[in-house]
């Protein structure tokens, strides 16, 4: 059985709108209004994709993420003609590190960028700090009037953020996730979307992880399993597309 013979899920469960789209997923096929639904981009940063950011110094592999901006930014393309919100997350604290906690707090324990920049007292300052270079969204994926960017300061993107509120206020029940990391914050803001009731739904070759192959896919069982949904970046153009045409047409 592949994912379209499967039975369709949704807040919309029926397709009766023009702007209705059926999104192939795994378990199976969901229906989402293009109108109700966000496409969510997590911390495209150069701390977590570029050579000589945050995850790079702190050793994890980023020599994989170029294809990913680029299947990200073609999922932007197709969400922004399509009239999907877009939202940016960027994680991150001011300057003095306030916003990412002291001793107290479980953050400075195990947050890498933290623990890297105690380490390398020459870093300190450069990680993950807001008006730097390491913050900063990755050139290749800006944001443009229309789209939102949320700054996030722990791994989920519901905790101490607008997120929620600006999500409500536009009657957004459909998260499409890309971004890194798959299975840190890509995943704990899936998590907690499901919790609050939002249908969180992966494009998995938009996603990458920090750490071995082998957590990417954990993640994405997680999320398929338990969580949500998982697709792809050709499966969500091309049910957009698909809508808009038969939008144009009806
Ligand atoms: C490891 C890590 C992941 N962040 C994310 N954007 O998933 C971090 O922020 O330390």
């Amino acid at each position: 059985m592949n994912s379209l013979t499967k039975p369709v899920v949704g807040h919309a469960p029926v397709r009766n709108n023009p702007t209705d789209v059926i999104l192939p997923a795994r378990p199976e096929s969901l229906v989402m209004n293009s109108g109700e639904t966000a496409l969510i981009v997590v911390d495209m940063q150069n701390a977590y994709s570029t050579k000589g950011g945050y995850l790079d110094l702190a050793g994890f592999d980023v020599s994989s993420t170029g294809p990913v901006i680029e299947q990200i930014a073609r999922a932007i393309e197709a969400a922004r003609a399509a009239g999907v919100q877009v939202i940016f997350f960027q994680n991150g604290w001011d300057s003095e590190y306030a916003e990412a906690g002291g001793p107290g707090s479980p953050n400075w324990h195990k947050s890498n960028a933290l623990k890297t920049m105690r380490k390398n007292p020459e870093l300190q300052g450069k990680l993950l700090a807001k008006g730097t270079w390491d913050y900063d969204l990755v050139d290749a994926l800006q944001p443009q009037p229309g789209d939102l960017v949320v700054p996030k300061p722990r791994y989920s993107g519901f905790f101490n953020t607008a997120f929620d509120s600006l999500l409500r206020a536009r009657g957004i029940r459909n998260l499409v996730f890309t971004g890194i990391a798959t299975n840190v914050c890509v995943e704990s803001t899936l998590r907690d979307g499901f919790f609050l009731e939002y249908f969180g739904v992966v494009l998995a070759d938009a996603t990458h992880q920090a750490g071995p192959e082998f957590v990417q896919q954990a993640s994405l069982y997680n999320i398929e399993t338990f969580f949500g949904w998982v697709s792809t970046v050709d499966d969500f153009c091309s049910a957009l597309t698909t809508s808009a045409t038969q939008g144009a047409s009806a």
